[in-house]
């Protein structure tokens, strides 16, 4: 980890009619660290990450990715710059072998564009070689090599998670964003996932910024703990100080029952 932040926002306000979700949510990431975002149900973490990579239009508020303005820029222009984030399968995905599920992946697929593609035969077989070559890479590091030509329905929901990390590194990302990675997925696949997160930050200087309810993790992983509740960040340090944060504990404490303390 750097002391050099990779991702800045300052100040991000969103409402949907009268519930304010996020209201003025202040943070930075550190390139190549694994950055936990935590919080008791409701805080705003989901709406925080569908703002700053472009799903939702902020109401105020500015962030910068690598040092640019990024407020208010469309999805895909925001993951073309390197910010992207895991998404779960959606149904036709499903229908589709994991292996095209990474080809699909990749930028610039063979294809898309048409008319360029026609006029040079060679540079799409060429890039059509690199995109399947990385993808049984990538494949063979998450151990779905043997499920490569199954139908992306038919993985367990860990298999699954790992296949959703693995499409987002078909980009050649520098900081990836994950929604609750560990929800559902059995403790092995779960280990095997956080120790490739471990591997691409040492290898690659790879950020990770990670949503997460499962606690141990939270505090086995990560380098950085940001803690939102009601919508904003009241705390922002390395796991053991969070752990001893009293407004953290309130947080916790105070949003009710049916929700894991931080303990
Ligand atoms: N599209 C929406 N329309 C209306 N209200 C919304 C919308 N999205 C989120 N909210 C509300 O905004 C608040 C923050 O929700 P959000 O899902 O961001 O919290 P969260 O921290 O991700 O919670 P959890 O840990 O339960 O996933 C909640 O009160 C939620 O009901």
């Amino acid at each position: 980890m750097t002391e050099r932040a990779i991702f800045e926002a300052e100040d991000v306000v969103k409402s949907f009619g009268g519930i304010r979700a996020v209201t003025g949510a202040t943070m930075d990431v550190r390139e190549a660290s694994i950055t936990a975002l935590i919080g008791p149900n409701g805080a705003g973490k989901t709406t925080f990450f569908n703002l700053i990579t472009g799903f939702y239009r902020p109401d105020r508020g500015r962030t910068a990715f690598d040092g640019r303005d990024i407020h208010g820029r469309p999805p895909h222009v925001i993951a073309r710059l390197g910010m992207i984030r895991t998404f779960q399968l959606t149904k036709a995905l499903t229908a589709m072998s994991v292996l095209d599920n990474m080809m699909l992946a990749a930028p610039n697929q063979p294809g898309e564009r048409l008319s360029g593609t026609l006029l040079r035969p060679f540079a799409w077989r060429r890039r059509e070689r690199e995109v399947h070559a990385q993808a049984l890479e990538l494949l063979e590091i998450f151990s779905l090599t043997r499920l490569a030509h199954d139908y992306a329905g038919t993985l367990s929901g860990g298999q699954r998670k790992l296949l959703e990390l693995a499409r987002a590194l078909m980009t050649q990302p520098r900081f990836v964003l994950l929604d609750e990675p560990l929800a559902g997925i059995n403790p092995t696949l779960g280990a095997r996932l956080l120790e490739h997160m471990q591997r691409l930050r040492r290898e690659e200087g790879v950020t990770f910024l990670f949503i997460e309810h499962d606690m141990e993790a939270v505090m086995n992983h990560a380098d950085r703990v940001i803690v939102m509740a009601e919508g904003r960040v009241i705390a922002d340090a390395e796991p053991h100080a969070v752990r001893a944060d009293a407004a953290v504990i309130d947080a916790y404490l105070g949003a009710g029952a049916g929700r894991k303390a931080i303990a």
